[in-house]
């Protein structure tokens, strides 16, 4: 599913009425319709719905809506907010259809009051006031009218977006109509992901309208779940041998960081790594592995690794950020001529030499936090995150490097800006670790997939998914653990295979 800005929106829509001759008062109709029909899993006949109208096109889904509500018996009132002058084009000629319906419609004047009254007896509002369109920090009465809702014990349902809540990154403060449930029109706007603005949508869902699909221009941006990994997760070949699915090189770990390291290369061998090396502290080695069995060990040495050999390597996971760390991290940019994945104290040591990073001709994936990245670019991280799709997308093109900027909505950025996002997982994840195996997982699929978007992606999906259904099978947000993720993921292959 595609991602949108609100210009490739627009686009979208001219598209369709250039291209098929889809006209768009018969689009407004066919998303009035396409809403009301997601929101009847919310509202019932018993409900008093009051259902607000604005002045542009979300305003026009609005009358679509409330005719709809009203032709199927439902108890609805139809409130316009904005004065008659406002309301042009495809919404006029639908705010004339409801009208010549014989449905009633209820002026919102100069004073608050009636509206206060009517949502006070109400047990939905349905927000059709403002969505791709707004513009700038709410002027009244708009500012007051979502207050006044947000102030109600009352359910909650959006129109495409909710009001006030830009369609765009980039906006630092805004208020808003704080919906439970958003109905978003053909597909997810940017924000929809942004840590700051999510909230406000609560839970979504996205209905089509008849937007003829082969003539859209092409997005460079989607989302990226379950049903994507089932198309695109390599099988396990039952001619393969242990070279076939790869062998990887982890490099990190230290005295006093020992389970990052041991943590990421099973989580490698449990996602199908045929063969896992680590390069760690000789100190480190006794309490790594008893936890990896399966892996060879060398010990980390400041001159240098042996670097040949390897079909994938990730470097930083409890490395530490000692003074020759620095120099391990260059050396590995300067000599692993496949792909080579850097995360954690890796990112902190990166920023001293992101001259090699661009110089690196083989693939290098860079897997940070928000507060790694800001560190990266010298950006803040609130910075980071009211804007993540365009300082990831800048920052990959720039240095030639694919991004995980990681997150309850995990943005996946190539070298050419294509952008992916994964919004699997759960606030169980939120805990030391999660990274280290998440870092275990790409590696593996990077060495047993042909494209490196497709091995980041399902990478990320098998990893927050894997903890949806540990909480889904017993376990809660608060206990899990990283190295739960680890086991869980035998589930994960399994329910993916079934
Ligand atoms: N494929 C599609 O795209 C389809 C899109 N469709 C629907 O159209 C929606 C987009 O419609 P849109 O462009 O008319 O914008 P919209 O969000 O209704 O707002 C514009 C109005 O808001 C006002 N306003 C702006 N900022 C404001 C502020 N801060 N505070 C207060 N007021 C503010 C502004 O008024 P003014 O500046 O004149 O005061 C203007 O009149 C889209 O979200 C979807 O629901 C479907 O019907 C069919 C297919
Ligand atoms: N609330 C959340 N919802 C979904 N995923 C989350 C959430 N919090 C964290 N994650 C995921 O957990 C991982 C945390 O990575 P990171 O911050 O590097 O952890 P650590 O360094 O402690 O190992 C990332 O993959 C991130 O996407
Ligand atoms: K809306």
């Amino acid at each position: 599913m595609d991602i949108v800005t609100a210009q490739e929106m627009y686009e979208r829509d001219r598209v369709t009425v250039e291209a098929v001759g889809l006209e768009g008062k018969m689009l407004m109709e066919n998303a009035g319709r396409a809403v009301t029909q997601d929101m009847l899993r919310h509202i019932s006949p018993q409900h008093k719905i009051v259902i607000l109208i604005g002045a542009g096109n979300n305003g026009g889904d609005g009358f679509v809506i409330a005719r709809t509500l009203m032709n199927l018996n439902y108890d609805v009132e139809a409130w316009q907010v904005v004065p008659d002058g406002k309301i042009t084009g495809d919404a006029k000629a639908h705010k004339e259809i409801f009208l010549a319906s014989g449905h009633p419609l209820k002026m919102y004047s100069h004073s608050s009051e009636d509206l206060e009254s009517s949502l006070c007896h109400a047990d939905v509002c349905i927000d059709a006031m403002l969505g791709i369109g707004a513009d700038g920090r709410l002027r009244e009465p708009l500012a007051e009218i979502v207050y006044l809702c947000n102030e109600q014990a009352i359910l909650r349902l959006a129109v495409d977006v909710p009001t006030g809540v830009p369609a765009d990154e980039g906006v630092e403060k805004f208020d808003a109509f704080h919906a439970h449930f958003t109905t978003i029109i053909e597909a997810p706007k940017l924000s929809a992901f942004l840590q700051h603005a999510k909230p406000f949508y609560g839970e979504w869902s996205v209905v089509e309208i008849g937007l003829p699909k082969q003539k859209l221009p092409n997005c460079s941006r989607r989302l990226w779940g379950v049903q994507d990994v089932k198309r695109t997760l390599p099988e396990r070949d039952a001619h393969s041998h242990k070279g076939t699915h790869g062998k990887g090189l982890f490099v990190g770990g230290s005295l006093f960081m020992p389970g990052s390291v041991a943590m990421s290369a099973r989580a490698a061998l449990r996602s199908g790594a045929g063969l896992v090396a680590i390069a760690t502290d000789e100190q480190a080695i006794p309490s790594v592995s008893p936890y990896v069995q399966e892996a060879t060990f060398v010990e980390l040495k400041e001159e240098g690794q042996a670097v040949s050999g390897y079909d994938a390597v990730a470097v930083g996971m409890g490395l530490g950020r000692r003074p020759y760390c620095g120099k391990v991290v260059k050396q590995l940019m300067q000599e692993v001529d496949g792909p080579l994945l850097i995360d954690a104290d890796g990112l902190h040591l990166l920023k001293g030499s992101l001259d090699e990073l661009e110089r690196r001709s083989a693939p290098t994936v860079l897997t940070p936090h928000p507060g790694e990245f800001a560190h990266l670019t010298g950006l803040t991280a609130p910075e980071v995150l009211q804007s993540p799709f365009v300082y990831s997308r800048e920052f990959a093109e720039r240095y030639g490097a694919y991004i995980v900027l990681k997150g309850p909505s995990t943005i996946i950025t190539a070298p050419d800006g294509e952008q992916r996002v994964d919004r699997s997982g759960n606030a169980g994840l939120a805990k030391g670790g999660s990274g280290d195996v998440l870092s275990g997982i790409l590696i593996s699929m990077i060495m047993q997939s042909n494209g490196l978007m497709d091995a980041l992606s399902n990478g990320c999906v098998l990893h927050g998914y894997t903890a949806e259904l540990l909480v889904e099978a017993g376990h809660s947000k608060v206990d899990l653990l990283a190295s739960d993720v680890i086991e869980g993921l035998s589930r994960t292959f399994r329910t993916l295979s079934s």
